[in-house]
C-alpha cells in the first residue's frame, strides 16, 4: 500500500446482487492495483418502483440520481453502471470516466420448456419489458404475447419459475455475472435479436472536477469495448432514445473496422421495423459518435422517427441533437408521427 495512506476510494452502487457484483467488481480491479476501495450501497427510485415499465415512470435516470447525489456530496467518488441503463446525456458536472472490457452483448432466451423461440407454441407468453426486446421479438413471432416483467434478475426467473411466462429474454451479461449462466437455454444471435446500446458494458461515473482520480480509472479502460460503446449510444442519442421507443445498436470490431448495426421500432406499432447498418475505420470517441449519428441518420432516411425534445427534471434539457438531426432531415417536430419523415418517402 502506498506511504501517504490516501483515503479509500468510495463507490456508489446501487444494492440489487447485480449492481453489487459490479461495484465489487470494480472494486477488485482497483484493489488489484493497489487503492483502496470502499462500497456505499444505495436503494434507488428505479429500484423501488416496479409495478410500472421503466419507459412510463421517467425512464433511465431513476436508476442513477441517487448516485449522482452522493458523487455531488462527496459520500462517494465513483459510480458504476451498467452502461445500457446510462442515459444517453449525463448532467452538468457529471463524466464517464472510462468503460471496462465487455462481457457477452448477447440477450439470452430462458425457458424452462422451451429451448427456443421456434419451439414455443402459437400465442404463448413471453415476459419483457424492455420495448426493444417486445418489437425484436415480435418481429420474429408475431403470434406471441408480451407481457411486462420488471424486477431484479432473481425477481424475474421466480416470475418465470411460478410459470407466469413460458419465457423471458434476459441478457447474456446479467446471468454470467451473478453465476445464473445455467438458466441460459441459448443466446440470441444479434441479427436476430439486436443488443441494446452499451448492453454487456460497464461505465465508471465520476465528478467531472475529480482529475485526481483520472490516472486511477484511465487503467480500467478498455478502448475498443468503449468506442463500440460510444457509437452505440451515439445512435441512441440522436434517436433521442431511453427506453420509451424500441431501439437497438449494436458495434463489433472486424480490425479497425467498427460494424454498427441498428434497428427501430415504431413506439405505436404501427410502422414496421427500420434496420441500418454503417462501417467506418474508427480509432477515436469522436469518429465512433460520428459513425453512431451517421447510422441515426440513415435510419431516419428510411422511416425511424426520432423522438422529440423533452425536459427531464433530473437531467436538464436533453435530446437536443435530435432536434438537429430532425432539423437536418427537414422533419418537422411538431407534427404527430403520422405527419413524420416516414410519409416524405
Ligand atoms: N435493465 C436491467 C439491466 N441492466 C443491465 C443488465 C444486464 C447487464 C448488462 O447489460 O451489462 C440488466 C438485466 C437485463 O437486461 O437482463
Amino acid at each position: 500500500m502506498s506511504r501517504t495512506r490516501p483515503s479509500p476510494i468510495v463507490i456508489a452502487t446501487r444494492a440489487s446482487r447485480l449492481a453489487l457484483w459490479q461495484a465489487g467488481h470494480v472494486q477488485a480491479l482497483l484493489q488489484a492495483r493497489g487503492h483502496s476501495v470502499q462500497l456505499l450501497g444505495m436503494t434507488t427510485r428505479g429500484d423501488q418502483i416496479l409495478d410500472r415499465s421503466l419507459s412510463k415512470v421517467g425512464g433511465k435516470g431513476l436508476f442513477v440520481k441517487e448516485l449522482e447525489a452522493a458523487l455531488a456530496e462527496g459520500r462517494a467518488d465513483i459510480a458504476v453502471h451498467s452502461l445500457k441503463d446510462m442515459p444517453m446525456e449525463l448532467p452538468a458536472g457529471f463524466a464517464l470516466a472510462c468503460v471496462l472490457e465487455r462481457e457477452d452483448p448477447r440477450d439470452a432466451w430462458v425457458s424452462p420448456q422451451y429451448a427456443t423461440l421456434e419451439a414455443l407454441p402459437p400465442g404463448a407468453v413471453v415476459g419483457t419489458s424492455s420495448l426493444r426486446r417486445q418489437a425484436l421479438l415480435q418481429a420474429l413471432r408475431p403470434d406471441l404475447r408480451m407481457e411486462p416483467l420488471r424486477g431484479n434478475l432473481d425477481t424475474r426467473l421466480r416470475k418465470l419459475d411460478a410459470g407466469q411466462y413460458q419465457a423471458i429474454v434476459l441478457a447474456v451479461a446479467g446471468l454470467k455475472r451473478l453465476g445464473l449462466e445455467a438458466r441460459i437455454r441459448a443466446p440470441f444471435a444479434p441479427a436476430a435479436l439486436l443488443p441494446a446500446a452499451g448492453q454487456g458494458a460497464l461505465g465508471i461515473e465520476v465528478r467531472s472536477e475529480r482529475q485526481d482520480l483520472c490516472a486511477a480509472l484511465a487503467a480500467l479502460a478498455h478502448q475498443p469495448s468503449w468506442l463500440a460503446v460510444a457509437a452505440e449510444r451515439a445512435v441512441s442519442r440522436a434517436m433521442g432514445g431511453s427506453c420509451s421507443m424500441p431501439l437497438a445498436a449494436y458495434g463489433q470490431f472486424h480490425g479497425a473496422v467498427l460494424q454498427l448495426d441498428a434497428a427501430w421500432g415504431d413506439p405505436q406499432g404501427q410502422a414496421p421495423l427500420v434496420r441500418a447498418q454503417a462501417s467506418a475505420t474508427v480509432t477515436t470517441l469522436a469518429q465512433a459518435e460520428a459513425l453512431g449519428s451517421a447510422l441515426a441518420r440513415r435510419l431516419c432516411a428510411d422511416g425511424a422517427r426520432p423522438l422529440v425534445p423533452v425536459h427531464d427534471p433530473a437531467h436538464g434539457l436533453v435530446h437536443d441533437p435530435v432536434h438537429d438531426l430532425a432539423h437536418d432531415l427537414g422533419h418537422d417536430l411538431g407534427h404527430t408521427p403520422a405527419d413524420g419523415l416516414s410519409h416524405r418517402r
